[in-house]
């Protein structure tokens, strides 16, 4: 169960401190890390991530950066500075605007403790290629999509990308198998979508060869959080 807790990244999409503290302490023990996004860290601030690292949490502070090369360095200066383990930024962004945030961490980790993981988000798993076509205004599959991102990525620095587990196998087969990708879009069978469109299950995501799950409702909307994360835990061990 260890093994399979260091791949759960759990969206603690809460809006305020107490009740996202509250449910990081029913999860605690579990060995899960915790995903800070906009909802609670434009509610909070920075408190809630030293909170949860204090905690001994590992910490995958969401907070999509997209902006000019010399704002997004800066900051990754910021980021870096409070400690996160991982932080994200849009891939549509560009290949100079993040290695500006791969620059940003290396200016800051000269000071201060380890540099955190910086990963891409390619095409969000809310995306249909429908909407990818037609309103995006990018031609063809969401795969290719994803993965020329996923080349840029690569060459600009970054460790990894965000992505559906859908899309991992092509990701690993043009990137290489230690190009880290981290999924949202999970969804037990039986569970509601909701606005996640490129979905798979916990166990279909593990044997497609995801490094990480980025789990959100089905574990935080569950009457019972830590049951619903064990179930969720023993499928993908089994698997
Ligand atoms: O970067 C992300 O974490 C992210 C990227 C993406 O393409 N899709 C996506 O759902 N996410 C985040 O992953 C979490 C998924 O939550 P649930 O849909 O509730 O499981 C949310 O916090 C989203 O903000």
């Amino acid at each position: 169960m260890k093994e399979a807790a260091d791949k759960v990244m759990v969206a603690l999409d809460k809006p305020d401190a107490a009740l996202a503290l509250a449910l990081a302490s029913e999860l605690y023990g579990t060995g899960c890390w915790m995903k800070v996004g906009m909802e609670l860290f434009y509610a909070v601030g920075p408190a809630i991530v030293r909170e949860l690292k204090a905690r001994g949490f590992r910490v995958f502070l969401d907070l999509k950066m997209h902006d000019i090369p010399n704002t997004v360095r800066g900051g990754a200066r910021s980021i870096t500075r409070l400690g996160v383990d991982m932080f994200n930024v849009h891939a549509a962004g560009g290949a100079a605007m993040m290695s500006a945030a791969v620059e940003g961490i290396q200016e800051a980790a000269a000071h201060t403790t380890a540099a955190p993981i910086v990963i891409a988000v390619t095409q969000l798993t809310s995306t249909s290629e429908q909407v990818l076509n037609e309103e995006i205004g990018i031609a063809g599959s969401v795969e290719d999509a994803v993965v020329r991102y996923a080349r840029f990525a690569r060459k600009a620095g970054l460790h990894g990308v965000v992505a559906s587990p859908l899309e991992v196998a092509a990701i690993k087969s043009a990137c290489g198998s230690d190009f880290i990708t981290v999924t949202p879009g999970i969804r037990p069978s039986g569970a509601d979508a909701g606005d996640q469109i490129r979905i798979t299950t916990p166990s279909d995501a593990v044997r497609g060869g995801t490094d990480y799950l980025v789990i959100g409702r089905p574990i935080t909307g569950a009457p019972r959080p830590a049951e619903a994360l064990e179930n969720i835990l023993k499928e993908m061990t089994e698997a």
